[in-house]
């Protein structure tokens, strides 16, 4: 089993990406895709699949997430070379920052120059259903702006610059492309855009705490995506991201509703082949 490293060192990214190098044949990923809870089905786009175990490659950490099947997969989605993450690490799960952010460093060392992320959020906007998409705008970072940012220590000056600007992260002409292909597969009604807001979790929000994340120009709330974003856009990937909406978020008191993973993984079930094809049609066109 793979432990987690004690801080970043520029020779660890370095041999999980030769690592990995040596086991992808000849796949050449210019795109990356993370798969967000329940949404480990994205994986199934890919053809002519290589499969790598995350406990198996140097310095990664173990997926401990339902959901998350914790490999990384090389092969082709609607023609394109892909390199594919089945699970993602969370902040929650114990690790640093820097951990959750380090495969997108790797991925960079592999070729990559865009991401698609994707995750399982909580509606927050009283306009959003659950089931609905949202392509994310922007995000605020909770733990990023308390100090947990992946790029907190000793600047990789080889990766980019101690102060990396975030105001662009979600490429507009992606998200533009990202919302066409929604169009052409007739999704116009579920498909919506706004902002993502990372919380540390594992525990779900108050009610005092979304109707905050509300005022605050919240859309949607999730305990993932945030960290990778500023490690991608760190080192010049281009990033688009989406997240279905899984449940909604409970802001009234008197409500007798309640949120649960179970719930987050049913609903990311129900959407997977919608999820799917949209992903593939975009992939297809980049
Ligand atoms: O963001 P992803 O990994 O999709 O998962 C979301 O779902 C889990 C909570 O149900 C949390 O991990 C949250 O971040
Ligand atoms: N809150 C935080 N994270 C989540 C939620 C939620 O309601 N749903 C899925 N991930």
């Amino acid at each position: 089993m793979a432990s987690p490293a004690e801080t970043y060192s520029t020779e660890k990214v370095h041999e999980s990406a030769n690592f990995l190098k040596s086991k992808m044949g000849s796949v050449k990923p210019k795109i990356g895709v993370i798969c967000g809870s329940g949404l480990s089905g994205l994986g199934e786009l890919v053809e002519n699949k290589i499969i790598i175990k995350y406990t198996d490659i140097p310095s990664f950490v173990e997926s401990t997430v339902p959901g998350h099947k914790g490999q990384m997969l090389f092969g082709q989605i609607n023609g394109k070379d892909v390199v594919c993450m089945q699970g993602r690490f969370h902040p929650y799960e114990g690790y640093p920052a820097w951990v959750v952010g380090f495969p997108l460093r790797v991925m960079k060392l592999l070729g990559v120059d865009t991401v698609l992320a994707t995750n399982a959020a909580g509606g927050i906007n009283p306009d959003f259903k659950v089931g609905d998409f949202m392509v994310i705008k922007d995000h605020i970072s909770f733990p990023g702006l308390s100090g947990f940012n992946p790029l907190r220590g000793h600047n990789d000056e080889s990766f980019g610059p101690r102060f990396p600007a975030m105001n662009d992260s979600y490429d507009k002409k992606l998200r533009t492309l990202f919302k066409q292909c929604a169009s052409e597969l007739g999704l116009d009604n579920i498909m919506r855009e706004g902002v993502y807001c990372n919380v540390a979790g594992p525990s779900y929000e108050t009610i005092a705490e979304l109707r905050l994340l509300l005022k605050l120009g919240g859309d949607a709330v999730g305990m993932s995506t945030a960290q990778e974003v500023v490690t991608a856009r760190h080192c010049g990937l281009k990033v688009v991201a989406c997240s279905l909406i899984t449940n909604e978020c409970i802001l009234e008191y008197d409500s007798n509703k309640t949120v649960c993973h179970e719930e987050v993984l049913e609903t990311s079930k129900q959407r997977a082949q919608k999820m799917e094809s949209l992903v593939s049609k975009f992939i297809g066109k980049l």
